[in-house]
């Protein structure tokens, strides 16, 4: 492997990244694109490894011996902190973040998203070694402009919606709306974090993910999952699509998302790990702001594209209408709109998204219908067939 630069042309030395919750969505994909296209190495703590088996598995491949898995679970292990001390980076992913468990299970998730990563924070910042933390875009909560009147012309003013790191406010729901429990954890885990770097000197980066997306992600019902859980949005279509069933709508699918293919997500969160004087002391929100579209208007996409990669016809009523609280049950509340700023990432990193939205709903539904199209096959023969 030629010698890595970063952005200002030094050589990268091969690191050692205590990566916590590596069997996950988005750790798989790091995990992937490090052992792919990098030297170093990754000490990967998780309490499944479903998702990076095929980096584990067999020993030829050609990064045996660059990547181990620990199976633990980081709320009550003592293996944590030397594993942070043996590393030169810990990237903290561990969480909670689906919002069916919010506002029905607001107690784990205050305590995933904020207690257990508070030895996190501690181990590093006690021996010196630089964090990369998860957060979310949620931190930001609603807009301002969703306090406007409807037909206030200040709801097209890009100040009362584009999301900016150092001055949006962060606006959340009453205490009774419990979805808001992982954005408030979240919230006061980067404020430690934040506090750490002023006071203790921690060196540290935040990563605001704005919608990533791709293959892996999540699970599909009743077949990787348990059957009556309820993942994120793209899973939960994938599932419909891949059963022939409606889409399920939540208040109307009038929120709006920006979705990001999680390749291109991936190189900014590789920049961040090789270029640290430029990554220090941020957080970075990383998005892709040209991919914004209803939750309704993705539903209609996700059809036409499953359609196509997939041979089957769309059909006649091919979205319905449910309820928040049928679907999420009470205590639940959205964020209107998440258009993130750029700007920050933009200076520091020199990064930009490149995937339509097309174009990564093609490549991933195209992956879920080769991973799953058979196992629903199966699943739904089996019941008439005993
Ligand atoms: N996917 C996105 O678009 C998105 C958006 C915003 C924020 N995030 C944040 O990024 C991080 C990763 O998200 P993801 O989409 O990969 O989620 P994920 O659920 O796929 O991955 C999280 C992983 O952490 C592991 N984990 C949880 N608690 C643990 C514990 N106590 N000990 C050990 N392992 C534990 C889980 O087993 C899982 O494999 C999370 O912090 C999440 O809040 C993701
Ligand atoms: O991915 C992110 O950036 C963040 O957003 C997600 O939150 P959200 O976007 O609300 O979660 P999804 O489950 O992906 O839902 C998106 C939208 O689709 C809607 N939805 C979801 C599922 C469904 O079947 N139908 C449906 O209309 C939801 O109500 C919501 O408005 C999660 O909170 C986190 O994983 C993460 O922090």
């Amino acid at each position: 492997m030629a010698t890595r630069t970063d952005l200002d042309g030094r050589p990268i030395k091969p690191l050692t990244i205590c990566m916590i919750g590596a069997g996950g969505f988005i750790g798989s994909h790091l995990c992937e694109k490090l052992m792919s296209e990098t030297p170093h190495k990754v000490l990967a703590l998780d309490v499944y490894n479903d998702k990076i088996k095929h980096l584990l598995e067999p020993d030829s491949l050609p990064w045996a011996g660059r990547i181990q898995f620990h199976r633990l679970n980081i709320k009550h292990d003592s293996r944590l902190e030397g594993l942070i001390k043996m590393a030169d980076l810990t990237i903290n992913l561990a969480a909670i973040c689906t919002p069916a468990d919010y506002n029905t299970r607001p107690l784990d998730t205050i305590y995933s998203n904020f207690i257990d990563a508070l030895p996190v924070v501690k181990y590093c910042s006690e021996n010196n070694k630089r964090l990369i933390h998860f957060s979310t875009c949620e931190v930001y909560g609603k807009t301002i402009g969703s306090f406007l009147p409807k037909d206030s012309p200040l709801r097209q003013d890009p100040a009362y919606y584009v999301l900016k790191e150092d001055t949006s406010p962060c606006i959340f729901g009453s205490i009774e709306k419990q979805r808001w429990s992982y954005a408030c954890a979240k919230q006061l885990i980067e404020r430690l974090i934040y506090a750490e770097g002023a006071e203790t000197g921690l060196e540290f980066t935040i990563v605001r993910p704005f919608n990533w997306i791709g293959p892996r992600m999540d699970f599909i019902p009743g077949i990787d999952g348990p059957s009556e859980g309820v993942p994120r949005v793209l899973a939960c279509f994938s599932n419909n699509l891949l059963r022939r069933e409606p889409l399920k709508l939540v208040d109307g699918g009038e929120s709006q998302r920006t979705f990001i293919y999680i390749k291109d997500a991936i190189e900014a969160v590789l920049l961040m790990i090789e270029n640290p004087d430029r990554a220090n002391g941020h957080i970075f929100n990383v998005g892709n702001p040209n991919n914004e579209v209803t939750v309704r208007q993705l539903a209609e996409m996700m059809t036409k594209v499953y359609a196509k990669v997939s041979g089957e016809t769309v059909l006649e009523s091919p979205t319905v209408d449910v309820s928040s609280k049928e679907f999420y049950g009470e205590g639940y509340d959205d964020s209107d709109k998440r258009i993130p700023d750029m700007t920050i990432i933009n200076k520091q990193l020199g990064w930009n998204p490149k995937t339509s939205l097309w174009d990564l709903l093609e490549s991933t539904l195209t992956y879920q219908h080769r991973t799953y199209a058979e196992a629903i096959k199966k699943s739904i023969a089996k019941p008439s067939a005993s």
